[in-house]
């Protein structure tokens, strides 16, 4: 998105409306739904088309269309490259095209899927940490309406909400596609692992020689400290590396869903349940599985998994023959234990199996003497993602960094580096382009946040909302779920991306 955009008032309202309508939506077919129906609303065209790109990153999926034919769109792929969509998603640009029939780029395949008689159409890209996940395309067909640079402007800065909602809710999705698991492991944002302090390093050391061994590993810590990086990366220096990296979140799913997602199903072992289907566990067979958040996991599940820690098989939902399989456990918790054993939240013997070799991650408030490499390698990504290549950081502001006590961790420095690279008008990151302070519970009236930078505004507006509601609740995000009409899965989510604990 161009960052001197300036939305009108009624813009910027819309947008926010937008945004938290987009932003409670849970299940992705609905999501999408809503992507389409309010783009087109909000944009006053005839038409909207959301393509999604598939595993392979070579072509794009068509995935909802809005208008007559919405419901009953045929399956259509088109490589990267082909037609409107497919040169947006190839050069990462927005393209305005008015008069559709004479421009080369165009190809009749969709409008042949989609029933459309397309005269002028609008294409934006869809980018989530400078990947590309998709297409969104806004169309006109009896009317004459030209589009022009602010419907660019608008339609961009609508699609970077849809992105990320489209991230949160994509997160059953890619659970269900096997092929986007095994790419899992190639993920950008944990490629590199900065180290520095000497706390990190006596973990790194640990984890290294843990490795070797197929010894199951626990990593415990504060939400945010880097746990899931480091599970990867002993994936990745262990003889298992080339085989799958699996990653399963105990929190994201339902309990029901959770355990076929696991462990698979046979057909016919609940309704809806048409075919025999492979569960996580297979898919990282050779691998490794790692359990996020395990200390929520459901007593009946726990069970489960000490036999497969036990003795390495479990059964299908709805099978009877057990399965054997050969995968590397890492678990991780920001949660106590011990404490929930005595709760009777956590079974014993499932605890004494996981804690073989168990790390702790400092948070990082101790050991600020990662916080300056840190900074910087964001800087970097945030700087290549938003294509401005010349922004680095101000040694003062690296400083302040070092001050701040980081209560969302590596996380939260992410997030804080991340929108000072979209904001900051400058070459090079002050102080000021530092939101620090929004970690407190922010009450600025909404006149004020008009004024602010879209981006600010909208970011401050959620947190607000959060901090308001998690506060009223004395700190039970259950309650605040409630009170917000999320999902409490969701809430917590959105609690960790904005660093809020
Ligand atoms: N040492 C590090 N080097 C580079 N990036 C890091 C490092 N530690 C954390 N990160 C980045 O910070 C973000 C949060 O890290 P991660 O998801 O591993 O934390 P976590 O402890 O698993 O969080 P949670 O408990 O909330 O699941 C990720 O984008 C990760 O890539």
């Amino acid at each position: 998105m161009d960052p001197s955009f300036r939305p009108s008032r009624e813009q910027l309202s819309a947008l926010l409306a937008i945004s938290r309508l987009l932003t409670s939506s849970v299940d992705l077919p609905s999501l999408l739904k809503l992507i389409v129906t309010s783009v087109t609303e909000l944009l006053e065209c005839e038409a909207s088309s959301l393509f999604l790109i598939d595993a392979t990153g070579e072509q794009l999926i068509l995935s909802v269309v809005t208008g007559p034919v919405g419901g009953e769109i045929k399956e259509l792929r088109i490589d990267v490259g082909e037609g409107i969509a497919g040169w947006v998603a190839k050069n990462r640009k927005s393209l305005i095209v008015n008069d559709a029939k004479h421009d080369p780029r165009f190809s009749p395949a969709v409008d042949k899927a989609t029933g459309f008689q397309t005269r002028s159409i609008l294409a934006v890209p869809l980018m989530d940490h400078g990947q590309i996940v998709g297409v969104l395309e806004i169309l006109n067909t009896a009317k004459a309406k030209q589009f022009d640079q602010s419907d660019v402007d608008l339609l961009s800065a609508f699609g970077s909400y849809a992105s990320v909602a489209l991230r949160n809710a994509g997160l059953l999705a890619t659970m269900r596609e096997e092929s986007q698991i095994l790419k899992g492991s190639a993920d950008e944002r944990y490629r590199t692992l900065i180290v520095e302090s000497p706390r990190m390093h006596e973990v790194v050391d640990t984890l290294r020689r843990a490795a070797r061994s197929n010894s199951t590993v626990l990593l415990l810590g504060e939400s945010g400290v880097g746990k899931e990086i480091l599970a990867r990366s002993v994936h990745n220096w262990s003889p298992r590396a080339s085989k799958p990296f699996v990653a399963v979140n105990c929190v994201a799913l339902s309990d029901q869903l959770l355990e076929s997602e696991l462990f698979g199903h046979e057909k016919g072992a609940f309704t809806g349940a048409h075919q025999q289907k492979k569960g996580l566990l297979e898919v990282a067979q050779g691998g490794t599985i790692f359990l996020d958040e395990i200390g929520d996991m459901k007593p009946n599940l726990q069970a489960k998994w000490l036999r497969v820690l036990q003795d390495r098989e479990f059964d299908r939902v709805g099978g009877t023959q057990p399965i054997r399989v050969d995968v590397r456990v890492i678990a991780a918790t920001n949660q106590d234990l011990k404490e929930a054993i005595k709760d009777g939240r956590f079974r014993k013997d499932l605890f004494f199996r996981l804690n073989v070799v168990t790390v702790t991650t400092p948070p990082l408030r101790e050991r600020r003497d990662d916080i300056p490499a840190l900074a910087r390698f964001f800087v970097g990504r945030y700087a290549k993602d938003m294509k401005r290549p010349h922004v680095s950081i101000d040694p003062k502001a690296i400083e302040a960094l070092r001050q701040y006590d980081w209560p969302g961790n590596v996380r939260e420095l992410a997030n804080v580096i991340e929108r000072a690279v979209v904001l900051a008008s400058r070459d090079v990151i002050s102080v000021d382009d530092l939101t620090l302070e929004a970690m407190e519970p922010n009450a600025r009236p909404t006149e004020e946040l008009m004024d602010l930078p879209f981006h600010k505004s909208v970011e401050h507006f959620k947190r607000m909302r959060l901090q308001t509601a998690i506060a009223k609740t004395r700190g039970s995000k259950t309650k605040a779920a409630q009170a917000l009409q999320l999902q409490p899965t969701y809430l917590s989510r959105l609690c960790k991306q904005m660093g809020i604990s």
